[in-house]
Formats: C-alpha cells, sequence, structure tokens
C-alpha cells in the first residue's frame, strides 16, 4: 500500500496548491479581467499593425525595388559593364520590373506591339508582350533577320553598328512601345525610334530598366526608366 499513497498525496498537494493560487487571485477578479482584456486587445492591435506593415513590405513591389537598387548601387562593376543578370536571376525582382513596365504602359492608352533591341531588350520585351498581350517584334544587328528589312546606322559609345527589323513588322499607325535594358549614350534607342517612324508607327514609350546618367548624347523623347545609375 505504501508505495501508492506516495504518489496520490504529491498530486493532491499540487491540486491544492493551484487552487489556493487561484482563490487568491479570485479577490481581484474583475480587475484582473479588465487588465486582461485590456493588455489583449493592445495586443492584438500591434500584432495586427506589425502583419499589415510586414505584408506591405514583402509585396514584390517593395521588396524588388529594394532588390534592384542593391544590385547596382553596390555593384563593383564599372559603369561600363553594368550586370543585370543579378535582377534576372532573382524571379520577384525580375517579375517586379515587368510589372513596373506593364502598369507604366497601362497609363499610356492601346498599345500593338512590344519592340525589343538585341540583345538584352529580348530578356524583358517578350515577357513585357506576354503581360500586355500584345506580339513582339525584334531588332537585330544587321544580317540576322530572314526576308525584306529595314536597316538603321546608330553610333555606340565606342563605335558604330547597325540594326534591322523586318520589313512587315511594324504596320502604319501601330502603336509601339520599345524595350532595352539600358540607356547610355541613347545611340540605340533613337536608331530604333527612326526605324519605327520610318515604318510610320508610333513610338508611344521607350522603356528601359537601368539610365546611366552622364552619357547620354542623343536626345530621346518619351522614355521611362527604373533605375538612374
Ligand atoms: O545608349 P547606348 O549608348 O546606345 O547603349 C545602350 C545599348 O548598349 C547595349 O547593347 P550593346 O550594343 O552592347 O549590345 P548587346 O545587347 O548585344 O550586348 C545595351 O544593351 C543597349 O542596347
Ligand atoms: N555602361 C554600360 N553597361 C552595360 N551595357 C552598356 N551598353 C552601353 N553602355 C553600357
Amino acid at each position: 500500500m505504501r508505495p501508492c499513497l506516495k504518489p496520490s498525496s504529491q498530486i493532491i498537494t499540487f491540486n491544492s496548491v493551484v487552487c489556493e493560487e487561484n482563490l487568491k487571485s479570485g479577490k481581484n477578479s474583475l480587475h484582473s479581467k479588465l487588465i486582461m482584456i485590456l493588455t489583449w486587445n493592445r495586443l492584438t492591435l500591434l500584432t495586427l499593425l506589425t502583419l499589415l506593415t510586414l505584408l506591405t513590405l514583402l509585396t514584390p513591389k517593395y521588396f524588388a525595388r529594394g532588390k534592384c537598387r542593391f544590385f547596382f548601387e553596390t555593384s563593383e562593376e564599372s559603369d561600363e559593364n553594368t550586370d543585370i543578370c543579378p535582377l534576372l536571376a532573382d524571379p520577384v525582382a525580375f517579375s517586379t520590373v515587368i510589372d513596373l513596365f506593364a502598369e507604366h504602359v497601362k497609363t499610356l492608352g492601346s498599345v500593338d506591339l512590344v519592340m525589343g533591341l538585341e540583345a538584352r531588350g529580348f530578356l524583358f520585351g517578350p515577357v513585357l508582350a506576354q503581360r500586355l498581350g500584345v506580339g513582339f517584334v525584334p531588332v537585330r544587328k544587321k544580317g540576322k533577320l530572314p526576308g525584306a528589312t529595314v536597316l538603321a546606322s546608330y553610333s555606340l559609345e565606342y563605335g558604330k553598328d547597325e540594326m534591322e527589323i523586318q520589313a512587315d513588322a511594324i504596320q502604319p499607325g501601330q502603336r509601339v512601345v520599345i524595350v532595352d535594358d539600358i540607356i547610355a549614350t541613347g545611340g540605340t534607342l533613337e536608331a530604333a525610334c527612326k526605324l519605327v517612324k520610318q515604318m510610320q508607327g508610333e513610338v508611344i514609350q521607350c522603356l528601359v530598366v537601368i539610365l546611366l546618367s552622364g552619357l547620354q548624347t542623343c536626345q530621346i523623347d518619351k522614355v521611362f526608366h527604373l533605375l538612374e545609375l
């Protein structure tokens, strides 16, 4: 019998301690209830506010804006070789660039075509065209496109180049958005604008991820950039 008694008496002692404490606090039960309710309400409010702030900060737009700045502003690369690869490697940052382009374009009225410039304009242009639900037209370096083409010559930071578009790629009156990764001198985009006008299309906007400030020698109208470095 002895071994059985010891544990059961311990349980009774434990329960009675709990009951005793409950009784003590019962004296101020109304007061404690009030404090509990107030504390709970304050905690709930604080938790909700924190959650709301976190949700805002974690939206892709805020998150990727930060990422874009981080990638480019802390880049050890010189201006001569601004690197967009980290941006492409981050799905949130990349899709945010497309979101921001698309949001902007939607404020400009109807769009018929997205035109991308070889090579890095091809990374953003087709994705944007899909997002907008319109066709994509590639502008390539001379000699790459099949069939009849229209040619434009242009100057770069170092040297000259030539670009081509297929002769039937743009119909007169079509509203075109041109996409590239970077503006340095602006020579490439200026030539692309000339091609569109030559084909009697209308350039409604030139979109670039990065504008390299201080290098621009060509005047381009209607440029929208996300970052200026
Ligand atoms: O404003 P600009 O002085 O004209 O320079 C910008 C252009 O230069 C780069 O292309 P690049 O000609 O080096 O060709 P790539 O994209 O094939 O590398 C860049 O992708 C832009 O298209
Ligand atoms: N500084 C630069 N960095 C990357 N691409 C460029 N294209 C022209 N200038 C450039």
